[in-house]
Formats: structure tokens, C-alpha cells, sequence
């Protein structure tokens, strides 16, 4: 595929638009309440962006130009996205926007927290370290981090209301002394380089049209020596785009997932070497002999369940839990009190998880390759 142009980055835009639409649900505890806190009109318009790449888009029929006018438009696609499903995620899953693996008598939230912390030791994070989340989500992962390893952790993330949302919560768990969420474009940072000890990424990187093109940036920003580890979302080495039942798979995890391009791991691999790393590890997590599979709380396998205390976060995964809560909406919305595509959404997120399963269950998709690469010392 061509190398498109950059996105133009609009700072000022993006702040107005967030004002627009979100106001100030940022501070508002919980994703239901923020949810029906927004306006109509600048939802609607983030809503239309967002679903023009996507509406009457058929992996039959799907081109090379609608793969290449969704990465020219990377930064727009990623942004609206989080604009509309922020919220949800929050209600469905947290604070911690990934996947993880799980294991035995351990609890969801738990097995989360400990995807997290086996990243920082893979990467090798120390107390005082300055570390850099590419991607940070509303700062779930950057927060256990912080407490985990001591270090200062700047978040980077491009949506101005996951930014508010990760600001509000480092303040109210007393961690603004350790961490700071900057808005910004991961494939154009403002950072000077050799900036950073560490850097990690959990799960966002897929956003970028070209991975070389944001690895290249973390490249740049990161000392010599330092370390970056990476989970990241990609198509196992079975995938075939020539196969129209893979299309359709990559199509509805790109869909219901904010993700412009995606690639399969042989590319990820080679875009951590093209930027210069020296990759120190590589591995599908995916494949460890585990329990329970990483899917099974967006695949409602109750089963697999551990704790009784996560009953109601993994019920509202199940396809029952997403229906009541997604007809809900749609009655809300029906009646005024929800803003329109709060449904539109909601069934987009519930068709990107069924892909993710169905890509999971056929071994063609992987949400946690691990890389991690040293940036050589000269
Ligand atoms: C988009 C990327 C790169 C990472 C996010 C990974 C996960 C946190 C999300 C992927 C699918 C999401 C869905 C939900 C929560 C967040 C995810 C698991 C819901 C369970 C939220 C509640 C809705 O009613 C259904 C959603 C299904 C998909």
C-alpha cells in the first residue's frame, strides 16, 4: 500500500470539539452517566465521520482505495472513534482498555493488572525511570504502573476526552505527581528525542496507519539503550486477503474497533527492525497453554469465570448483557434522552467483538504479540 500523508494536526479543534460534545462528563463518575451527557449535533457529526469509513462497506466488495482513504484519514478515524466509544468501554470492561491472559481462581481485574505489570518487568521499569505510554487509553494501565514500578509515566494519547478522563482519575487516586497525559498524534510526537527510558504500548498502536511510521517516533523519542515493549493487535500469518471470510473477519474487528489498517505479524515484526530495534523478544501470548482463552469474557463464556465479584462486568459482555443494554439505548435514544448513534455505536462494538472472537477461534488474529526492542546505544 502507498505511504499516505501525515494527518494535519489541529490542537485547537480537537479541544473545541471536545468542549462541544463531551462538556463536562469527563468528571462524571461512570460510562452510563457520561454517556447520555453529550450534544446531539457534535455526537452526530462524530458519528457520521467515524461511519463513512464504514457504512456499505462489504468485504466482497471492499478495495485496496477503502484500506488506503481509512489510513489517509487515520488520526480523524481513531479520534471520533474513542469519541463514541469511550464511554462504553468503561461501562463494559474499565478503566484498562486490553485484553489479558488469564489463569486459575484469578479475578478480571486481576488477571488485567498483571498483563500490565508483566510488560513493565518485561521492559524492565525502574523507580524515578521517565516512561512513555504510547496510547494510554484513560490512563488504567499507566496508573498501575505508576504504582507498581514508582517511575513518572507520560501518557500520549491523540482523543482530548480520554485525556480528561486520565487526568481526572490520576487526581483523584493522588498519582499527579507521577504521571502526565499529553494530547498528541503517535505518528508525529512533540517530544525531542532520546526523551524517555522506557516506552510501552498496550493494544493502541494498531490505530497508526503504518506501524514503522509510529515505531520510528518511539524510536526517536527513546534513549539509547532503552526499551520498548509492545502488545500489539495483529493478523496471524494464516491470514489470506484473498480469502473473503478473512476480509469480512478484518473488516468487523477494523469496524468495531477504530482501526484504519491492519497487518499481519510478519509486518510487525519487520517494522520493529526497519526502525532500528534490536528485538529482544517476540511472542504471540495468544498461543501460551492457558485455562481459559483471553476472549472468553467478550464471547460470554460464563464458564470460564473465576470470581463471583465479576458476575455483573462479564454479564454485560455476554450477547444477552450487550442486547438488554444496547436496546436500552436505542429506547433511550428513541425517546430523546440518549444521543443519537449511542445504539449505532453499541452494535458496531458488539459486531468488532464477535470478529474478534471469530479471528481468535480461526487463529488468524492475535490482540497480544508481544515485541520488545532495545534502541541500540550507538
Ligand atoms: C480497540 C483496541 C485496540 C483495544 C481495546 C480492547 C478492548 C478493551 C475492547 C475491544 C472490544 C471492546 C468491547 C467492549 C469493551 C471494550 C472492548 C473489550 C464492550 C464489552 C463494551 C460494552 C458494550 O455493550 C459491548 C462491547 C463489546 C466490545
Amino acid at each position: 500500500m502507498p505511504v499516505a500523508p501525515l494527518e494535519q494536526e489541529n490542537h485547537q479543534r480537537d479541544a473545541e470539539f471536545n468542549k462541544a460534545m463531551h462538556g463536562k462528563s469527563a468528571q462524571v463518575t461512570g460510562g452510563v452517566a457520561a454517556m447520555f451527557a453529550k450534544d446531539q449535533g457534535a455526537k452526530q457529526l462524530a458519528v457520521d465521520e467515524y461511519f463513512k469509513h464504514f457504512d456499505n462497506k462489504r468485504a466482497e466488495t471492499e478495495t485496496a482505495a477503502d484500506r488506503e482513504a481509512r489510513t489517509r484519514e487515520y488520526a480523524t478515524l481513531t479520534r471520533h472513534y474513542y469519541n463514541l466509544a469511550t464511554d462504553l468501554y468503561e461501562y463494559g470492561w474499565g478503566q484498562s482498555f486490553h485484553f489479558s491472559r488469564y489463569s486459575v481462581g484469578e479475578s478480571f481485574y486481576q488477571a488485567i493488572a498483571r498483563h500490565e505489570h508483566y510488560l513493565a518487568m518485561k521492559i524492565g521499569i525502574q523507580p524515578g525511570m521517565k516512561v512513555l505510554d504510547v496510547g494510554c487509553g484513560v490512563g488504567g494501565p499507566a496508573r498501575e504502573i505508576a504504582k507498581f514500578t514508582d517511575a513518572h509515566i507520560t501518557g500520549l494519547n491523540n482523543n482530548d476526552y480520554q485525556i480528561d478522563r486520565a487526568t481526572h482519575y490520576a487526581v483523584k487516586e493522588g498519582l499527579s505527581g507521577q504521571l502526565k497525559f499529553v494530547k498528541g498524534d503517535f505518528m508525529q510526537m512533540s517530544f525531542p528525542d532520546n526523551s524517555f527510558d522506557a516506552v510501552y504500548a498496550i493494544e493502541a498502536t494498531v490505530h497508526a496507519p503504518k506501524l514503522e511510521g509510529v515505531y520510528g517516533e518511539i524510536f526517536r523519542v527513546l534513549k539509547p539503550g532503552g526499551v520498548f515493549g509492545v502488545y500489539e493487535w495483529l493478523m496471524t500469518d494464516n491470514y489470506d486477503n484473498d480469502n473473503v471470510e478473512h476480509r469480512a473477519i478484518r473488516l468487523a474487528i477494523e469496524e468495531g474497533n477504530g482501526i484504519s489498517n491492519m497487518v499481519p505479524i510478519s509486518e510487525g515484526l519487520a517494522a520493529m527492525k526497519n526502525v532500528g530495534f534490536e528485538l529482544l523478544h517476540k511472542e504471540d501470548l495468544a498461543d501460551r497453554p492457558d485455562p481459559m482463552p483471553w476472549y472468553w469474557p467478550i464471547a460470554g463464556e460464563m464458564r470460564y469465570m473465576q470470581s463471583y465479584r465479576d458476575l455483573f462486568t462479564c454479564f454485560r459482555m455476554t450477547h444477552f448483557g450487550r442486547s438488554v443494554m444496547h436496546n436500552f439505548t436505542g429506547l433511550l435514544e428513541f425517546v430523546g434522552i440518549a444521543p443519537k448513534g449511542t445504539k449505532k455505536t453499541a452494535d458496531a462494538l458488539a459486531k468488532g467483538a464477535d470478529g474478534l472472537v471469530a479471528g481468535a477461534k480461526k487463529k488468524l488474529f492475535t490482540p497480544m504479540y508481544l515485541m520488545v526492542g532495545r534502541k541500540p546505544e550507538n
